[in-house]
């Protein structure tokens, strides 16, 4: 057996637990050249952490993980050694999802989706959204207090109002559903830049808990920079 994989009886206790971890899309705002789920960041591939701390998390069984189409076969030997399936995902952020969805095993009845992107989300990370949607939740989002002061403005750039942030969350990943939630959100067919903005519109009952600064994205040059350095620590 690979180090990572799972024995039987792990796999068995953790099948009702799955993962979607979304990795199809270009990275246009790091502009790196090749796919954003593919970057080093310390020596190793954005998706190759991710996909590490996922597996770090003894609750969680099936792992999809939604590829660019055209380097599936890149993502498969990457992951060899982590027991997950890989599929093809679509333009959107929520595209990627459903094809995650489309293959997830019928014994799954609580799912993670997680970007790639956000590559050092701690595994403990997975198992306080796990244990919050176990807690009664269709939802569970991970979300950090807003630090800066928010201004809401026109698009000259003129100020309409400063908000008050006491009540803002900036959300992260991995965010956590009962199965039957995630599948009726996204039977609308609608986009959203998250799948818990899908469930709020079904009207869905979603929690936040509180978030990581480990959980961060990687969106930009400078993004990469910074969690570089906290790679070294983590
Ligand atoms: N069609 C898409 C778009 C995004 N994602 C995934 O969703 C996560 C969050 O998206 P984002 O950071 O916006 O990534 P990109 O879409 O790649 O970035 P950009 O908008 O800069 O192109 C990432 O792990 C990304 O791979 C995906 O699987 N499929
Ligand atoms: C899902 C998400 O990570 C929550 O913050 C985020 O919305 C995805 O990134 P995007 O830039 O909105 O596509």
């Amino acid at each position: 057996m690979s180090p990572n994989a799972r024995s039987d009886s792990a796999a068995g206790v953790a099948s009702s637990v799955a993962a979607i971890v979304v990795a199809a899309g270009r990275g246009t705002r790091l502009d790196a050249g090749i796919p954003k789920a593919l970057v080093p960041l310390a020596g190793e591939p954005l998706v190759v952490h991710a996909v590490r701390r996922v597996r770090a998390c003894e609750q969680i069984g099936p792992i999809v993980v939604v590829a660019p189409g055209d380097v599936l076969a890149d993502f498969v030997s990457l992951l060899d050694s982590y027991e997950v399936t890989v599929v093809a995902g679509g333009a959107e952020r929520t595209d990627s999802v459903g094809a995650g969805l489309a293959v997830l095993p019928s014994s799954a009845q609580l799912v993670l989706v997680h970007d790639a992107a956000r590559a050092l989300t701690p595994p403990a990370l997975f198992d306080a959204v796990i244990a919050a949607v176990r807690d009664g939740a269709d939802a569970v989002v991970p979300g950090v207090a807003v630090s800066d002061t928010i201004k809401q403005v026109d698009d000259t750039g003129q100020v309409l109002a400063t908000l008050d942030r006491s009540a803002l969350r900036a959300i992260q990943t991995p965010q956590g559903f009962t199965r039957a939630a995630l599948v009726a959100a996204h039977a609308s067919g609608d986009l959203a830049t998250d799948d818990a903005a899908l469930v709020e519109k079904a009207g869905g009952v979603v929690r936040v808990i509180e978030g990581s600064a480990l959980a961060a994205k990687v969106t930009t040059q400078v993004d990469l920079r910074l969690l570089t350095e906290l790679a070294a620590q983590s």
